[in-house]
């Protein structure tokens, strides 16, 4: 047995690391400094992981990814939320083998964690999405694109190869180029469409603003767009050109497109029915009345989001609504979550509010940024490590046992981000 976390090794320390058993990183790390004098590229600390990646990308990129909206009340009461639940530990009971499979709309998965999509991840490393794409599928975790990607839906399917891919649509008016696009998707492999609310427009955002950045703009993160044949047909008889002679048209078009700054209505939710053949899921969800309407509309799921607070500033904290959209909803759309998740016990807290599963954003992209896709990668193999170690510590051994039963909500005082 090994000590450090109550699994079976052999003689050499070797513990096997097939995805049924995450919590092997934690050894692999303390064996890599043992044998090889090595420590991690990517810190395993929650509270430094942000510093670092500050310290190792180009300013513009960095506060892209750190920042928020407004003075950041959102991003706060993201972590504050989690911080007011605490996990009570059982003890002896036997949690030496722990089993993170979830059954995900109607699939099973490893684990319950999700690669949340993010846009333009060409600014953070040039491995971009098709390199986190293909950790995604070596660690087991479904990629989540977004449209607004710096690789092409074709180009993410086929370095994700075997793994699970999602589709994550900007929403535009166009319908021709919202089928173009979700049949694109569908003919590439995306098993869902995840289509987010809340991002019609941009929200202030200050760390962009004062730098006077949106990489977008500029063509980068366009890649879904550029390639489309509905956008470059429509392109071509509008300015007479292709679009890669004129990048600076077509990034602005392809913005309009996908952040028309108009949002959408219910009944427009039935043209995304008519043209994907497969689960919707819609992303943003934070009122309860919002969640029964989305499950009235007929779509498959919700994600319980505010975006990271990235959008709405002032908004709520995501994990304060969770319990209630789960308990209006619940049996009837599968409930997903994000907005704050940084260490594994937010994931037990979140699972054990009710949510199916949960979308990693922030964490990985400072991974990526760090250190590239092994980076990326690094950083979601941690978060599961602590994950598979902090269930067998609290005295679960599967995400089923995950329920309310296991926390106790209290404020403190000190409940505010440690210096660890
Ligand atoms: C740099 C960055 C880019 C993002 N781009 C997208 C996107 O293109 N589409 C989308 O639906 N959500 C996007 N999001 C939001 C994430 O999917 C997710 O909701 C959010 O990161 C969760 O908050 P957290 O990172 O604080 O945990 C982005 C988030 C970040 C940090
Ligand atoms: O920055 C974001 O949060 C986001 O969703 C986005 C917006 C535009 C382009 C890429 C990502």
């Amino acid at each position: 047995m090994n000590a450090i976390q109550g699994t079976h090794q052999d003689d050499k320390g070797n513990v096997p690391t097939q995805h049924d058993h995450y919590g092997a990183f934690q050894t692999e790390i303390y064996r890599r400094g043992m044998y090889d004098n090595v420590v991690p590229t990517v810190t395993t600390n929650p509270n430094k992981l942000e510093a670092q990646a500050k310290e190792a990308m180009n300013k513009r990129s960095y506060n892209y990814v750190g920042g928020g909206a407004g003075e950041g009340a959102t991003m706060d009461a993201n972590r504050l939320a989690f911080r007011t639940w605490k996990v009570v530990p059982r003890m002896l009971r036997d949690t030496t083998h722990r089993n993170l499979k979830t059954t995900i709309l109607g699939k099973e998965y490893p684990t319950p964690c999700l690669v949340a999509p993010v846009g333009v991840q060409s600014i953070f490393h040039e491995d971009k999405e098709t390199g986190v794409a293909e950790v995604a599928a070596e660690i087991g975790v479904p990629y989540i694109l977004s449209t607004a990607s710096s690789s092409t839906i074709e180009e993410v399917a086929e370095a994700n190869g075997d793994g699970h891919r999602w589709f994550q649509l900007y929403w535009p008016h166009d319908k021709e180029i919202t089928e173009s696009m979700l049949s694109r998707a569908k003919k590439s492999g995306y098993e869902v469409l995840v289509v987010t609310l809340d991002t019609w427009s941009l929200s202030w955002r200050p760390l962009d603003l004062d730098g006077a950045y949106v990489p977008f703009m500029k063509g980068i993160g366009d890649a879904i767009g550029f390639s489309d044949p509905v956008f470059r047909r429509q392109f071509k008889d509008k300015h007479g050109q292709e679009v890669e002679d004129n990048i600076h048209d077509a990034a602005l078009e392809w913005q309009a497109k996908v952040f028309p700054g108009a949002a959408h209505t219910w009944e427009e939710v039935q043209h995304l029915k008519d043209n994907w053949d497969g689960p919707i899921v819609l992303k943003g969800i934070q009122h309860v009345e919002d969640a029964r309407k989305a499950a009235e509309v007929g779509v498959q799921g919700i994600v319980v989001s505010n975006h990271g607070g990235r959008q709405c500033d002032g908004a709520v904290g995501s994990l304060e609504m969770l319990p209630e959209i789960v308990e209006a909803v619940g049996d009837k759309i599968e409930v997903l979550f994000d907005s704050g998740i940084r260490t594994g016990v937010d994931i037990i807290k979140a699972l054990s509010l009710g949510a199916k599963g949960v979308l990693i954003g922030r964490p990985w992209v400072y991974g990526l940024g760090i250190a590239g896709k092994a980076g990326a990668k690094d950083a979601f193999k941690g978060l599961l490590a602590d994950l598979d170690q902090s269930m067998g510590l609290a005295g679960i051994s599967s995400i089923k046992e995950c329920d309310k039963s296991m926390l106790r909500r209290t404020f403190y005082p000190g409940d505010r981000h440690s210096n660890n």
